[in-house]
């Protein structure tokens, strides 16, 4: 049986002389085993992808995280080099991608620095180095070489009770890992809190406006799909949500 195709973010990486555009595979398997799609990568080609040709064909979206920060620029920050590093071409493609799919209603699923760029393309803002904030925790990663110390489970969100997160993990406390410098500052228009950390932190919104599965985590869901309920539960309602995509265009071209 055919399954959904899910458009999958690329940051640009110098790699032996070359700029690749890559993805961490975490995301790409959590995709194919915790959301039952396919991905495809999508180039960080900016303004030369022509987004509705690639959107006509796929039946979601998935933003990554990065260590690379949006750019300030984009949200009337302080564009110093210490608030990097930064992905412009990365910015280029993710922002007006955002706005193309959700003008779609295409399922949305927006991980950490996509949670971040999901903010800013409608219009919100971030705050930098949320550590050095009076009354915020250390979001960032632990230092270790190890992957799984890295996505370890720091702390615990609460989930806003009857909202759309609540709809996919109940409404309690989730614990999820942390991997992150910065964090929503002004909320945009149009998204919704669905759960904040202790210190308040925002760590999960939804879109109002979107009929369907349009969810951002600040959190990595992506990496214990395999044994983490919440995350295989986010990851089976956004491939859910694909498929019913999938078999809506279908319909539609029938
Ligand atoms: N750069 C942003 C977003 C953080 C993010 O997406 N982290 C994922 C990468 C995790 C890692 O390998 O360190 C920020 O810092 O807020």
């Amino acid at each position: 049986m055919r399954k959904p195709v899910v458009l999958v973010s690329a940051d640009v990486k110098p790699i032996e002389g070359f700029d690749w555009h890559a993805a961490i595979s975490s995301y790409l398997d959590a995709l194919v085993h915790g959301a039952d799609a396919m991905p495809v990568l999508l180039p960080a080609l900016g303004p030369a992808l022509d987004l509705d040709s690639l959107l006509d064909r796929v039946d979601g979206v998935l933003l990554t995280g990065s260590r690379s920060n949006v750019h300030p620029s984009l949200y009337g920050g302080d564009a110093h080099e210490r608030n990097g590093p930064f992905d412009t071409r990365r910015d280029a493609t993710t922002l007006p991608l955002i706005r193309r799919a959700l003008a779609r209603h295409l399922p949305l699923f927006a991980i950490c620095r996509g949670l971040q760029e999901l903010n800013v393309a409608l219009g919100g803002t971030l705050v930098s180095e949320v550590q050095d904030i009076d009354g915020r925790r250390d979001h960032r990663a632990p230092e270790s070489d190890s992957m799984d110390e890295r996505f370890a489970l720091a702390h615990h969100v609460d989930i806003v009770p009857g909202g759309r997160l609540a709809a996919v993990l109940g409404d309690a406390r989730v614990e999820v890992n942390s991997l992150h410098r910065q964090a929503i500052g002004a909320l945009a228009p149009g998204l919704t809190i669905e759960a904040q950390a202790e210190d308040s932190t925002i760590e999960a919104v939804s879109v109002d406006a979107h009929p369907g599965f349009a969810l951002a985590t600040q959190w990595h869901p992506e990496y214990w799909v395999g044994s983490d309920s919440a995350s295989a539960r986010l990851f089976a309602a956004f491939g859910e949500a694909a498929r019913a995509q999938m078999t809506a265009t279908a319909r539609s071209a029938a």
